[in-house]
């Protein structure tokens, strides 16, 4: 058995790896339970990749664990790239998650298809980057999405605006971004040419999620930022950007001198999974409300409306207000169908629970 305070030493290692002293409190009570503190790295098929600190050596290793033990009945509670867990190195055939911090922040989006379930891409990060690149026209739109998703995550959004190589107009399209992305940073990178790179490293925290659309150069930047080959990189096969699918798993690479980016694969659907992240992300236009006649204005033809007139004066886009109302109806919708959900387990849950009820001889009042 593991002495707590010997493995309390060990995570200080960790630190490059965004442990922070609070953590060490959380774990605490694991650490005499005889687990090892791990930051999952990577998972896929039930198993995942777990970086530990050598309780003999203190080095750091990597192995293989099964994270089976941590299921849980809702997907939102899986076990993610980014969750620092505690690892049972004594389990055989292989050592296990057996238990899952609690998580700082979570970037959760919709799963595919209609069920109202939550997918989270990546836990405890500070900072969610967001890439997109210059070589295509903006998609406004889909980065107004990414941002509400990164501000519910906890974390805070940055935008890199990538493959400035590629085009001369740079700081037009940054100008156009810095305008739908209240309160974030937006860099102009080029992993091609370096530029911009050291900036972005500046904004960032010590975890980092980079999200965005397949062929956004994610994995192209995180190599820029680690100044080495160890993500492959797509071969995009004309300049339409349509290339092969290269980033199938969430990994978590370390970076020279701290920190750590999670590398997410493309994503096509970002759907919202509810939350007041939306609000932040069109920050000027809930301000605006607060001038709105009627306290509860719908903001649809009610008089005194600050932020109808803010659009017919052209202040705020007529786009950007209705991609705005559009994120809103989304996030309506799922609360409602997670609202849905929870009913519904609660209903199956007081159906075994009467039914428990009647099978002891008691009888469900009417
Ligand atoms: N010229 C230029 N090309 C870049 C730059 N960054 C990425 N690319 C190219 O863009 C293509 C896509 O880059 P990736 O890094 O694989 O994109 P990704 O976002 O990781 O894509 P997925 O793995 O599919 O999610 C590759 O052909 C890269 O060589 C850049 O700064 N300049
Ligand atoms: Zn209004």
């Amino acid at each position: 058995m593991l002495h707590a305070s010997s493995t309390t030493g060990n995570t200080s290692v960790f630190a490059d790896y965004g442990w922070t002293p609070e953590l060490d409190e959380l774990f605490a009570p694991l650490a005499e339970g005889g687990l090892t503190p791990a930051r999952i790295t990577r998972v896929d098929r039930g198993m995942c990749d777990v970086l530990f600190a050598d309780p003999e050596s203190g080095e750091l290793r990597t192995v293989r664990a099964d994270i089976r033990p941590v299921r849980d009945p809702d997907p939102a509670n899986w076990a993610c790239t980014g969750d620092w867990a505690g690892i049972d190195l004594t389990a055989r055939p292989m050592p296990t998650v057996s238990a899952l911090l609690p998580r700082s922040t979570a970037v959760i989006r919709k799963t595919a298809g209609s069920r109202s379930e939550g997918q989270v891409l990546a836990a405890n990060v500070d900072t969610v980057l967001i890439a997109s690149s210059l070589a295509a026209e903006p998609d406004l739109g889909r980065i107004e999405r990414f941002l509400a998703l990164a501000w519910e995550s906890g974390a805070m959004p940055l935008v890199a605006l990538t493959k400035a190589d590629l085009v001369d107009d740079a700081e037009f399209v940054k100008a156009d971004v810095e305008q739908i992305a209240p309160g974030v940073s937006v860099v102009v990178v080029s992993a091609e040419t370096g530029e911009g790179i050291d900036v972005l490293r500046a904004c960032m925290g010590s975890s980092t999620a980079l999200l965005g659309q397949s062929g956004a150069g994610k994995s192209t930047l995180t190599n820029a930022l680690i100044g080495t080959e160890v993500m492959a990189v797509q071969q995009t096969r004309s300049v339409d950007e349509k290339g092969r699918h290269t980033t199938t798993t969430r990994e978590l690479i370390p970076l020279p001198g701290g920190g750590v980016v999670i590398d997410t694969p493309g994503l096509r659907g970002v759907g919202l999974f509810g939350g007041e992240g939306l609000a932040q992300a069109f920050a000027e236009i809930e301000e605006l409300a607060q001038d709105c006649r009627f306290h509860d204005c719908g903001h649809q033809s009610e008089p005194g409306c600050a932020v109808r007139a803010a659009v017919a004066d052209g202040v705020i886009a007529e786009r950007r207000w209705e991609s705005y109302e559009k994120l809103q109806r989304e996030n309506e919708w799922i609360a409602s169908r997670t609202d849905a959900r929870l009913a519904a387990e609660r209903l199956k849950k007081w159906k075994t629970i009467t039914k428990t009820h009647r099978a002891m001889g008691g009888s469900p009042k009417k």
